[in-house]
């Protein structure tokens, strides 16, 4: 089989049990089942959930803590506690794992997304394992990835990965919850992730998972659009992932057959980045952005709001609303020189104000 990059998530349901410990044997399972994957040639960046399942008993919290400052006290000790055991038992496989725990500030802010690109590259390039969790005990509620499906399709897209399998407590996509109703049936395949499946997926069954179903079917949205094919199952043994790549695996496979991948800037212009200002346009130049891809000229911009610098990302506005954001090559100082202006009129070196590869339409 060729060599394909995959990002496994693992959920704290699959890793843990009710108690607030590690489940060693589903633990070593997943190991075994990584291993496997490897020495079969792929590349694997895993996304573990788990840290708050598996340190809230030791703060002496009887369930999973509801508070901020609970779950981040728990994530603080189960984090290192999850590690120790990845470290440990991985390296029976002569696997070394990487620890990156990330916040959403270090996607949106750039510099430090391409940091975590390049610093996931070199990884990979070593044979390194990373793994990855959100940085949950400085994570603020608002500035969160929301949960580990999320951050999982993140991370996939940003390694251009073939594949995301989101490994959890249940094998796929039922068109109810299995748990409260016994005649629900599953989804094999899915071309697409629709509204109508965005509502028979609902909250978690278990007492120490987050988002459920829904959330894995948002994060599947996200990775294809990305150009990622998802899997979302469970799956026992160490050739488990082997079986999910073959396309024989528990679970529902989402995604069409040829997906269009998105370049890194891209990604970060459209998901990560904020907004600075605002540009208005002709119609002209919305035909020109949206229907022709071509880049925008200072003669198609009839107005500009908000103050921004060279670099920072703008929505750009028609007649009839948002048109899309991108990156601009123009300070809003410079813009208000310039806008309206034919490209023989201009002083400026950049001719374009945004360059249609850092343009995404809305
Ligand atoms: N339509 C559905 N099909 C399958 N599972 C569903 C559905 N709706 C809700 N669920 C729930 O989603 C759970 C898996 O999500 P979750 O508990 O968050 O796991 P994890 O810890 O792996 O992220 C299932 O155990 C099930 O209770
Ligand atoms: N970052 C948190 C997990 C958040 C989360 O999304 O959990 P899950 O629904 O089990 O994947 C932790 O490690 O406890």
């Amino acid at each position: 089989m060729e060599k394909k990059r995959i990002v496994v998530k693992i959920g704290s349901s699959s890793l843990t049990n009710s108690q607030g410990e590690i489940d060693q044997s589903k633990f070593s399972d997943h190991i075994q089942a990584v291993a496997a994957l490897r020495k079969a040639g792929h590349e694997v960046v895993l996304v573990s959930s788990g840290a708050v399942a598996t340190g809230f008993r030791k703060l002496g919290y009887p369930t999973r803590p509801v508070t901020l400052k609970g779950k981040q006290a728990a994530a603080a000790v189960g984090q290192s506690l999850l590690i120790q055991s990845y470290m440990e038992q991985l390296g029976q496989f002569g696997i070394v794992p990487a620890q990156i725990l990330l916040t959403r500030k270090d996607f949106s802010k750039k510099d430090r997304y391409k940091n975590a690109y390049a610093t996931l590259m070199e990884l990979l390039e070593r044979g390194i394992l990373p793994i990855i969790n959100e940085n949950d005990t400085v994570s603020v509620e608002e500035l969160t990835f929301g949960d580990n499906d999320m951050l999982s399709a993140l991370v996939s897209g940003l390694v251009h990965a073939n594949h995301l399998i989101i490994l959890t407590d249940i094998n796929g996509l039922y068109d109810a919850n299995p748990h409260t109703n016994p005649e629900a049936k599953r989804f094999d395949k899915l071309s697409d992730v629709t509204d109508d499946l965005l509502h028979m997926a609902k909250g978690t069954g278990s007492s120490v998972g987050t988002g459920g179903m829904k959330s894995k079917l948002i994060a599947a949205q996200t990775a294809l659009s990305l150009g990622v094919k998802v899997f979302i199952g469970s799956g026992a043994g160490s050739e488990k992932l082997i079986k999910i790549l073959e396309g024989e695996g528990d679970g529902t496979y989402i995604g069409k057959d040829v997906l269009t991948t998105v370049t890194k800037n891209k990604q970060w212009i459209s998901l990560h980045s904020q907004v600075s200002g605002k540009i208005f346009v002709d119609e002209g130049a919305e035909r020109a952005l949206v229907s022709n891809g071509s880049s925008l000229l200072p003669a198609g911009i009839y107005d500009i709001t908000g103050v921004f610098n060279k670099g920072d990302v703008v929505e750009v506005y028609g007649a009839n609303g948002l048109l899309g954001r991108g990156e601009v090559l123009y300070s809003d100082e410079e813009l208000k020189q310039a806008m309206g202006k034919r490209t023989t009129e201009l002083v400026i070196t950049s001719i374009e104000v945004i360059h249609r590869d850092r343009w995404v339409k809305a």
